[in-house]
C-alpha cells in the first residue's frame, strides 16, 4: 500500500485485521511524533513545514491575476490527516447518491452510511441512526471553544440561517460547532486512530521515508513498486495487489511516472507508455475560499498582543493541566453551510469561522486581534488538472473560476458572511474590516478583491476519477481500468467534490476498499474450495 494517510491507515488497518493478509504500508514521510502534529493549535504551523508537508504550488491561475495557489499536503505518517483542521463532516447524502447516478454501483449514501458508522467514536451522543460509537475515530467537539465561536452562531442565527447540531445526522444546512477529529483534546490522524493501536500485527509492516517513484509492471499487471529511500533505489514486490493511498496529487503521480495516464502526455513528457488511460489526472476539483478579515480590540480572540500575553504564555500549562485554552483550538471551531441566492435545494457555500486574526498580508501570524470568516464554493463547476512534465513532474491547474457560476457565488457568499459579522453579537468587538475592506462592495469590486485573494481550502479530489466512462479511472470496484493487481482508494477517487470537508470521506473510501478487497479475496477462496469440491 503506497501512502498511510486517511484512507490508507484505515484500509492497512481493515486488511490486516485478517492474519491471512500481509500489509506493507509504505509512506514518503515521516513519524507523527510531534506537539505541532499532536497539539490541535499545532496546525497552523505545518501549512508551510518542510517536514510535514508536500508543499505543491499550482500553475499560475489565469483568472486569479496569474497567481500560484499553496497547496500543502500532509507527508508524515497520518498523511493530511496529520496537518488538517480536523473538522469532521461527510457531506451531503446527494453527494453519494450522485456517484451512484454516475454509474458507481455500491456508493449510494444508503450504502456508505454504515461504512462511515464503523469507523466513528462519537463522543457526542449524538443520532445513532447516523452515528457509530465504537469506531477507532473520536469524534468530538472542540474542548474549550472561543467565545467567539459561539457569537458567530449567535450572530448567523439572527439573519435567519438556522442553528445546526450535528452536520452528519441528516441535514447539511445550518450553522453550529463543528464535530472534530480529537480525543482528549488531541489531534486523532487516521494514523493513531487505525495504525498505531496495531502496530505490533505480525502481518502489517509500515515503512517510513521511502516514497514510491513508480510501479513495477509486468504483462500488464502491478507486481509492486520502485521506492527510494535515503538515495537508494529499490525494488519492492507484491504477491497480491499494489494500492496506492497516496491522495489527489500522490496517486495520479505515480501512475503518470509509471506510464499509465494520457499517451501523448506521456509521450510529451518523456515517458514509456504503458497503458493509455486518458482520465489519470484530470478531474481536478477544489473549494475555492474567499475571506472576510476583521481586526478587534478584544485580546479574547486569539491572537498576539501585551493584553494576551500572559493567557498565551500560560497556555501550555493550561493544556497540559485541564486539556484546555489556546492550544486545543483547530482555529476553525465554528461554521456551517447556508444558500446563497443563486442556491437550489442544497447550501452552495460553507464558512469556517476563525475566532482570531487572519492576516490581510497571506502571513501566518500577525500581531494583534481580529476573526474572519472563509467561505467556500461548495459544489464549484470549474475543473482542472494535473499534468505530467518531464522527469514525472507534476504540474497543478485548478483552472479556478473556469465556470463563473462559481465566481457568483463566491461573490453572493462573502455578502452573506458580511452580513453575519455585521450582527449585534459583535458590536463591541468589531474593528476595521481588512479584507475585502469596506470600499469593496459592487460585485465587479468583489469580484476584482476575489481573483487578488481567493485561495482553496484544501481540499483536492477526483484526479483518478471512479466511474463507468471512458474518462474514468478506476471502476467502482476502485480497480484500475486496464491494468491487474492494482487499485486506488482515496481523495482522487472521487467522481465528484463533496459538500464539505473531505477528511471524513477518504476514511469512509478506505473502509469501503477494504470491504471490497476482502470480500473479493472471501469470494476468491470460495470459488477455489468450491473448483476443488467440484474436482472430487
Ligand atoms: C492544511 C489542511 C487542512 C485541512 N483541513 C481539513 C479538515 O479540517 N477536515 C477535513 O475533513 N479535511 C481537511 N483537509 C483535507 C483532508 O485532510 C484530505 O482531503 C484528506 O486527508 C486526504 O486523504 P487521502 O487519503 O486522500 O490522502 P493523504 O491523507 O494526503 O495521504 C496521502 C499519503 O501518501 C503519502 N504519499 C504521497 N505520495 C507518495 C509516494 N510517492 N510515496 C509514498 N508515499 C506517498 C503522503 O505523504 C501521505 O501521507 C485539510 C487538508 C489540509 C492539507
Amino acid at each position: 500500500m503506497v501512502g498511510a494517510g486517511s484512507a490508507g491507515c484505515v484500509l492497512a488497518n481493515r486488511l490486516s485485521a485478517d492474519p491471512g493478509v500481509r500489509v506493507c504500508l509504505i509512506e514518503a514521510g515521516g513519524s507523527d511524533a510531534s506537539p505541532r502534529v499532536q497539539t490541535p493549535a499545532g496546525t497552523i504551523t505545518l501549512y508551510k513545514s518542510r517536514r510535514f508537508s508536500w508543499n505543491f504550488f499550482s500553475a499560475p491561475q489565469p483568472r486569479l491575476n496569474g497567481r500560484q495557489l499553496h497547496c500543502p499536503r500532509g507527508k508524515a505518517l497520518g498523511g493530511s490527516s496529520s496537518m488538517n483542521s480536523m473538522i469532521y463532516i461527510r457531506g451531503d447524502a446527494s453527494d453519494y447518491d450522485r456517484w451512484a447516478e454516475l454509474g458507481c454501483d455500491g456508493w449510494s449514501w444508503r450504502e456508505v452510511l454504515p461504512l462511515f458508522r464503523k469507523s466513528e467514536g462519537n463522543r457526542l451522543g449524538q443520532d445513532l441512526a447516523y452515528h457509530g460509537t465504537r469506531g477507532e475515530l473520536a469524534v468530538d467537539r472542540a474542548r474549550d471553544p472561543n467565545p467567539l465561536s459561539h457569537l458567530f452562531i449567535k450572530a448567523a442565527e439572527a439573519i435567519g440561517l438556522k442553528r445546526n447540531d450535528d452536520f452528519n445526522g441528516g441535514q447539511l444546512e445550518g450553522v453550529g460547532l463543528y464535530n472534530l477529529t480529537q480525543k482528549d483534546a488531541r489531534r486523532l490522524s487516521s494514523y493513531r486512530a487505525f495504525v498505531a493501536p496495531v502496530r505490533e500485527r505480525p502481518n502489517l509492516q509500515v515503512l517510513t521515508g521511502c516514497k514510491v517513484l513508480s510501479l513495477l509492471l509486468e504483462d500488464g499487471a502491478a507486481k509492486g513498486v520502485l521506492i527510494e529511500r535515503d538515495g537508494v533505489e529499490q525494488r519492492l514486490e507484491c504477491k497480491r495487489e499494489v494500492i496506492l493511498a497516496a491522495g489527489a496529487i500522490g496517486s495520479p503521480q505515480v501512475l503518470l511516472a509509471s506510464g499509465i495516464g494520457p499517451r501523448a502526455e506521456l509521450e510529451a513528457a518523456g515517458i514509456e507508455v504503458h497503458h493509455d488511460l486518458p482520465g489519470v489526472g484530470k478531474n481536478l476539483q477544489d473549494h475555492l475560499d474567499g475571506l472576510v478579515t476583521v481586526r478587534s480590540p478584544s485580546p479574547l480572540t486569539l491572537g498576539f498582543s501585551w493584553g494576551s500575553l500572559p493567557s498565551v504564555l500560560l497556555s501550555p500549562f493550561k493544556y497540559l493541566a485541564q486539556r484546555k485554552g489556546w492550544l486545543t483550538t483547530n482555529y476553525v471551531e465554528a461554521g456551517g453551510f447556508a444558500r446563497t441566492p443563486l442556491a437550489g435545494a442544497l447550501p452552495d457555500v460553507q464558512f469556517h469561522f476563525v475566532p482570531g486574526y487572519r492576516s490581510h498580508r497571506g502571513r501566518l501570524f500577525e500581531w494583534g486581534h481580529g476573526y474572519a470568516v472563509h467561505t467556500c464554493v461548495l459544489r464549484p463547476g470549474s475543473i482542472g488538472e494535473l499534468r505530467v512534465k518531464a522527469r514525472g513532474e507534476i504540474e497543478i491547474d485548478y483552472n479556478f473560476l473556469a465556470d463563473p457560476q462559481d465566481a457568483r457565488v463566491l461573490v453572493e457568499g462573502i455578502r452573506l458572511a458580511r452580513r453575519i459579522l455585521a450582527g449585534a453579537a459583535f458590536d463591541g468587538l468589531r474593528g476595521q474590516e481588512m479584507l475585502p475592506g469596506t470600499e469593496v462592495q459592487s460585485d465587479e469590486q468583489l469580484l476584482a478583491y476575489i481573483r487578488e485573494h481567493a485561495a482553496t481550502v484544501f481540499h483536492p479530489v477526483g484526479t483518478c476519477k471512479m466511474g463507468v466512462d471512458a474518462m474514468s479511472v478506476v471502476d467502482p470496484q476502485l480497480r484500475v481500468r486496464g491494468v491487474k493487481g492494482l487499485r486506488v482508494a482515496d481523495a482522487s477517487i472521487m467522481p465528484t467534490l463533496v459538500s464539505g470537508n473531505t477528511n471524513a470521506p477518504c476514511i469512509m473510501i478506505g473502509e469501503k476498499a477494504a470491504q471490497m478487497i476482502l470480500q473479493g479475496g472471501q469470494a476468491k477462496a470460495e470459488a477455489v474450495e468450491d473448483a476443488a469440491l467440484a474436482a472430487v
